[in-house]
């Protein structure tokens, strides 16, 4: 399994630009199911979970071409009612193409995503949703089987703002008959995107980004084309990368309002952040501060996506932070592997941890855990003087691009083995 060999104390500095949003694209992929036309794609990162994604389009039987950074996806060939479960296995998120599917179709088939390294992951509110809007389920041996005699707009309240029961229910809900209202939908900025793509096939979709989205069924939806947003927690986390190792950095393309809660962190740190043209500009601190509490909670407050990283950021502070993550009950793995490196860590509860900043963090050899835990553990191996070995990358993989190339341009001192 490869590897990352890091050998830290270098200043990250320079000027970046980050593609498409890992969690903008996945449900966008998944929406073209819906129009039996051409989608095209622009901005499309080059991710592992991209490429799964590709994998269970092609399985159903689209035709999907990618170059550069545009997918071309043509669903008028789909053949398929049943995802393979080995995709499913791969990627949990996988579960976003089930409102696609039937939507478009009569009948799908799709095994149970089931937990992974972060939480348990339940989907009672992706199924619900759909049965509330006509839906018959019928969950047997870890599959579930959903027919469709007729989609019929409902309201919806889901009890917690969950990103992808919203992006299901959206998804299914755009070709029903009548109006679907959504109240306490998830308010993250993918899913405006994916209003923005789903309109741009013919939909009737609005209020996404806000807690309440309207979508009036249409019987058809047509070709369509679109640029997906930027990955704000991609971008967030190199910000970290420059942050933690003393740098300064520039980002082009950025959409300023998706940046805000993490930046109110960033600031909170020391860093200095200035908008310029479409982007930003970073100033590291000369010594970072502690931030009193870092809570995580659904858009707009600070993403979970985030907590990790901001956390290796929080090992070298001035003073003692708490954590608390309230979205995934097993999301602080990268804690035992932070402190390997010397990071004082202690939980107060299973999901609260305080973080005492030291004066410097250690070589060491470190797991990645999960996804945003083996961010973490880059930046923290970035600010150590000795060389670091982070194993277990593919799950860095599924959602940064060409991370080993961005960091090296950066100043890094990274190889990929
Ligand atoms: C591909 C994608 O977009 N992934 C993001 C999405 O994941 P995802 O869509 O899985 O996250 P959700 O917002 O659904 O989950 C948030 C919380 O709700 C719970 N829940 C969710 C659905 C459900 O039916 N029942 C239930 O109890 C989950 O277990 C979790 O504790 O939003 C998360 C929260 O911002 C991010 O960390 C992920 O990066
Ligand atoms: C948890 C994440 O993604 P996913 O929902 O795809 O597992 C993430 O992007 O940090």
């Amino acid at each position: 399994m490869s590897k990352y060999i890091i050998t830290g104390g270098n200043k990250l500095e320079g000027k970046l630009s980050i593609r498409g949003a890992k969690n903008a694209i996945l449900p966008i992929m998944a929406a073209s199911i819906l129009n039996d036309d051409v989608s095209i794609i622009h901005n499309v990162p080059r991710i592992s979970d991209v490429d799964v994604m590709i994998k269970i389009l092609e399985s159903v039987g689209c035709k999907v071409n990618y170059e550069s950074d545009t997918l071309i996806i043509d669903s008028s060939t789909i053949d398929s009612n049943e995802i393979e479960e080995h995709y499913v296995r791969k990627m949990r998120s996988s579960i976003i193409i089930l409102g696609a599917m039937i939507g478009r179709l009569d009948y799908t088939k799709i095994s149970h995503p089931g937990g992974c390294a972060i939480g348990s992951r339940p989907i009672d509110l992706h199924l619900k949703a759909l049965k509330d809007l006509g839906i018959d389920i019928q969950e047997e041996n870890g599959f579930i089987r959903c027919f469709k005699k007729e989609l019929i707009g409902n309201s919806i309240n889901f009890e917690f703002p969950s990103v992808g029961a919203t992006e299901n229910t959206m998804l299914a809900a755009v070709k029903a008959k009548g109006i679907t209202k959504i109240y306490n939908a998830a308010r993250e900025p993918e899913i405006e995107d994916l209003q923005d793509f789903l309109n741009a096939m013919g939909a009737k979709v609005k209020g996404a980004g806000t807690n309440y989205i309207e979508i009036e069924g249409v019987d058809k939806l047509h070709k369509a084309e679109h640029t997906v947003i930027p990955d704000r927690i991609a971008i967030g986390s190199y910000m970290i990368a420059s942050a933690i190792t003393g740098g300064r950095l520039e980002v082009d393309r950025v959409i300023v309002s998706h940046m805000e809660p993490i930046n109110d962190k960033l600031k909170m740190a020391g860093c200095e952040i200035e908008y310029i043209n479409n982007g930003l500009k970073l100033i590291a601190p000369k010594q970072i501060k502690a931030i009193d509490l870092v809570r995580t909670s659904p858009h707009p407050g600070f993403p979970t996506d985030m907590q990790a990283q901001l956390m290796a950021l929080m090992s070298l502070s001035n003073g003692t932070s708490i954590f608390y993550e309230t979205i995934f009950e097993n999301r602080f793995m990268h804690c035992a592997e932070l402190t390997r490196m010397g990071a004082n860590i202690k939980y107060i509860t299973e999901n609260i941890c305080m973080v005492k900043g030291v004066k410097k963090l250690n070589n060491a050899t470190v797991t990645s855990p999960d996804l945003r835990g083996g961010a973490s553990l880059i930046l923290a191996a970035l600010a150590t003087q000795g060389e670091t070995e982070v194993s277990d990358i593919y799950h860095v993989e599924r959602g940064y691009e060409d991370i080993e190339n961005i960091l090296k341009n950066l100043g890094a001192n990274i190889v990929k083995m």
